[in-house]
């Protein structure tokens, strides 16, 4: 997700001044440093935001590592975590073992940031000052859209929706071209009809004022072939049961990561 955010940054008008901590990583760009250890983030490098984008597992490792490089300086920072699950209260707790009184917010961005079509729920704990909310909005808005939450609890569920969502799109679209190599399509003309269908059919999502509804309703002649595919996809125990089940799976799981 870290490397979704990245390339968005690099790719938008004014990017920022980065500092990319990664032991793996290879990127560059005039407004990058990449470092491998927080050792080597630059002695003059006053970070106002530190992004978090490793596992939820490894969050206490990478803060005590940039903690113990940066010294004063992760005083006059706040974070920004990505991970999902991790509260705002443990990642400050995890801060002040190294002395650090740090403001935390979260976001729950999602891949398509990438391209600059992402979308993201951001909570700001109540010790982010505005101009630190500020800049963690424009950094999110920068790669898509930007979805302020009141509470953070109620990122579990962003999570579950925009998050994982991405994934569950991508599945369709497996799905779908499979079904048409299974009905005689080449693999080249089954990926090309499932991806134009998703990327019209989001568009319109995006573009018109009408609800999902509507458009689907609009597709759907009486007794034709849609109809005939919605029978199967709307039939009580298929999509209107497994989406919610698939969604509470992962609100759950969302909760579960958090501490
Ligand atoms: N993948 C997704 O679509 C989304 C992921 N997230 C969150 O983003 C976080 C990362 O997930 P992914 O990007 O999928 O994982 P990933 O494994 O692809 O990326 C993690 C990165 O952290 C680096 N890393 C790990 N330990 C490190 C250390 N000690 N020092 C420096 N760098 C270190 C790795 O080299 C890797 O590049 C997770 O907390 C996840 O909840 C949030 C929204 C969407
Ligand atoms: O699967 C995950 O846990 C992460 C969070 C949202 C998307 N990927």
């Amino acid at each position: 997700m870290g490397g979704a955010l990245f390339d968005g940054w690099l790719a938008s008008p004014t990017p920022p001044r980065l500092v990319v901590l990664d032991r793996h990583r290879t990127c560059s760009g005039d407004a990058v440093s990449v470092v491998r250890t927080a050792a080597e983030i630059p002695a003059d490098f006053q970070p106002d935001i530190i992004v978090l984008a490793v596992k939820p597992a490894v969050a206490e490792i990478v803060i005590d590592a940039i903690g113990k490089a940066l010294g004063a300086r992760m005083n006059n920072a706040a974070i920004l975590s990505v991970m999902a699950g991790r509260t705002c209260k443990s990642l400050a707790d995890a801060a002040r073992l190294n002395g650090a009184d740090v403001p935390v917010l979260r976001a729950m961005p999602n891949t398509p940031s990438a391209i600059g079509a992402g979308i993201s729920g951001l909570y700001a704990s109540d010790t982010a000052t505005a101009e630190q909310k500020t800049i963690c909005h424009d950094l999110l808005f920068a790669v898509g859209d930007v979805v302020p939450v009141e509470k953070e609890a109620d990122l579990s569920v962003v999570t579950a929706i925009s998050g994982s969502g991405p994934a569950y799109v991508f599945l369709l679209a497996e799905l779908l071209e499979e079904a048409g190599q299974q009905h005689g399509l080449s693999p080249t003309v089954a990926r090309r009809l499932a991806r134009g269908t998703i990327y019209g059919a989001g568009r319109m999502l995006d573009d018109m004022p009408d609800s999902a509804e509507d458009l689907r309703k609009a597709v759907t002649s009486p007794n034709g072939t849609t109809a005939a595919a919605l029978a199967v996809l709307m039939k009580s125990d298929a999509w209107p049961e497994t989406v919610p089940k698939a969604i509470d799976a992962a609100t759950k799981r969302a909760d579960e990561l958090a501490g």
